[in-house]
């Protein structure tokens, strides 16, 4: 009996070991120089698969040479941004893949083709990481059905009606801001050299913790200092070959981000549990949470369909994390532009002056400036906050001519398209807000070819808000101020999730006349 036991034991582990060991022979070996002979034979053109890790190696050290020193200061900014990519291209020409540990990723350059993967959502969907959901699951990480019905719940709290209720906050964070560098500048006609980054990132931080949270601004604060910590670890696991299982493995680094995760969840669960007690003697609030709530409540109302508390937590990380960096990123190249681009600094605060004079900026007003408008564009187009997004696919799927086998990753650069010659012109690489002014559609000429907030059914769902908050936020800054680069700013563009000024952005603020006491 005994012997039979061993032996049945044995070779119930023989056969989990040849299962499991097949499995992973197939993930790391067969399946990556299958999916490369097919993307050959579509007249893709790549490196070689090289096991486990496929370009990873190289991309690092690529990376890390791109970013290991400032460039001279020019808008061409992609050699710095996506290296490997860039060097892909310069390889292999225009139908390339680079691998991502043992997953190929394929550029997509065509505009019609990438309209067809955006407006296709139920098919083409997000790569995900569990590393991402650590920051933040919600909409962004949802597909099909689910993220439908989170998105038509949330969808109230982005209407134009609320957003106008959120325009004190933003004028108030602003003005925080501003009050910040009155005090570094002094009250004369002097100049000083203010690093406007940090302010810009706490500014459109406490945007959000106004808007979403309203009344609970001080836990919102510090939940923003704890997302901050989380997005840093995020990048550093982005950056390494992904092996199943290894998340759960007790490691300081893996700890650490359980532990910033619950913190986070905790502070929002106090918040919510807050508001819904508040809801029960029908207090309700205007900020994002307090919508999303009270569309939700509805919801559960109708058909008890609505959203549990843990998905609401969910989707006010993905606020958190979505709404601000992003902004910041937006304002900074703005900044940064027009420092460098006098005249159309000067243009921008005439348009300013002349709608508001020094008073607050309305809501009403901001759809009159059209001058800040074309440079906000212009400056998303050269700087777009989120440079690449990326789909897969979980079936054999045909795009255009070719047929791509299930599991390639497809990479849409917006930072290449926003500047490829072929729409742009010859002069792609320059500083141009005149390109935009007959609008969007017509700069690009219907193609899709600029989408600095996404496109199709899965565009950015704060498009709205943070164009809201840039307008006011760039009003308020050129109402108050001039500035130009200081010679100790270092052009340095550095993808950290958003575009981030490597070094700062270190510029000479002088008061404008009109706020010179
Ligand atoms: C200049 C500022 C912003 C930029 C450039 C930006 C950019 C983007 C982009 C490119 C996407 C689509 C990603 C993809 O398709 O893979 C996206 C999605 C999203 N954004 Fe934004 N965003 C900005 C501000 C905001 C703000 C202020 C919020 C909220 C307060 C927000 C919330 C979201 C959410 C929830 C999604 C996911 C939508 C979905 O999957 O249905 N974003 N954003």
């Amino acid at each position: 009996m005994d012997t039979f036991i061993s032996s049945l034991i044995l070779s119930c582990s023989v056969t989990a070991t040849l299962f499991y060991g097949w499995r992973i022979l197939n993930w790391l070996w067969f399946t990556p120089r299958n999916m490369e002979k097919r993307l050959r034979q579509q007249g893709f053109r790549g490196n070689p698969y090289r096991f486990f890790y496929g370009d990873l190696r190289e991309s690092s050290m690529t990376r890390k040479e791109a970013r290991s020193k400032p460039m001279v200061f020019s808008h061409d900014i992609v050699p710095r941004v996506i290296p490997s990519f860039h060097k892909a291209l310069q390889n292999y020409g225009e139908n390339c893949f680079v691998w991502f540990g043992p997953k190929p990723a394929v550029l997509v350059l065509v505009p019609e083709i990438i309209r067809e993967i955006m407006s296709k959502n139920y098919v083409f969907q997000k790569p995900g990481s569990p590393f991402t959901r650590l920051l933040a699951g919600g909409l962004a990480s949802l597909e099909r059905d689910e993220w439908a019905k989170h998105r038509r719940l949330i969808n109230p709290a982005f209407h134009a009606e609320k957003l106008k209720h959120m325009v004190p906050a933003f004028h108030l964070s602003c003005g925080e801001m501003l009050s910040k560098w009155d005090e570094i500048v002094g009250s004369n006609e002097g100049c000083r050299e203010v690093d406007v980054w940090p302010y810009l990132q706490t500014m459109t931080s406490d945007v959000i913790s106004r808007t979403a949270f309203g009344g609970s601004y001080e836990q919102a604060r510090k939940m923003s200092e704890l997302q901050k910590e989380q997005a840093k670890h995020i990048m550093e696991a982005h950056r390494s070959v992904r092996i199943p299982g290894y998340r759960f493995l007790p490691t300081r680094f893996n700890r650490r981000m359980k532990e910033t995760k619950s913190e986070i969840e905790s502070i929002l669960l106090g918040m919510i549990k807050e508001r819904l007690k508040a809801m029960e003697e029908e207090t309700y609030s205007n900020d994002l949470l307090g919508v999303l709530l009270e569309s939700n409540f509805k919801e559960n109302g109708n058909n008890g369909l609505g959203m549990s508390v843990e998905e609401v937590i969910e989707e006010c990380k993905l606020f958190y994390f979505a709404g601000h960096e992003s902004t910041a990123s937006l304002l900074v190249w703005t900044m940064i532009l027009l420092s460098k681009h006098g005249d159309w600094q000067a243009r921008a605060r005439q348009e300013v002056l002349q709608a508001f004079g020094t008073a607050k900026p309305s809501f009403q007003e901001l759809n009159h400036l059209k001058i800040v408008s074309m440079i906000l564009h212009e400056a998303m187009r050269l700087y777009p906050p989120v440079a690449v997004l990326a789909r897969t696919h979980h079936e054999e799927c045909k795009l255009g001519t070719v047929s791509l086998p299930a599991g390639v990753q497809l990479v849409l650069p917006a930072i290449l398209l926003h500047r490829d010659p072929r729409i742009w012109g010859h002069d792609a690489t320059e500083f141009k807000p005149e390109r935009f002014s007959e609008g969007v559609e017509k700069a690009v000429q219907g193609q899709a070819a600029y989408f600095p907030f996404g496109w199709g059914p899965r565009i950015c769902i704060g498009q709205k808000f943070a164009m809201l908050e840039a307008k006011i936020a760039m009003a308020m800054i050129l109402q108050r101020f001039s500035f130009r680069l200081s010679s100790s700013y270092s052009h340095a563009p550095h993808p950290v999730i958003t575009l981030q000024p490597q070094y700062g952005a270190h510029l000479m603020l002088t008061k404008t006349i009109e706020f010179q006491k």
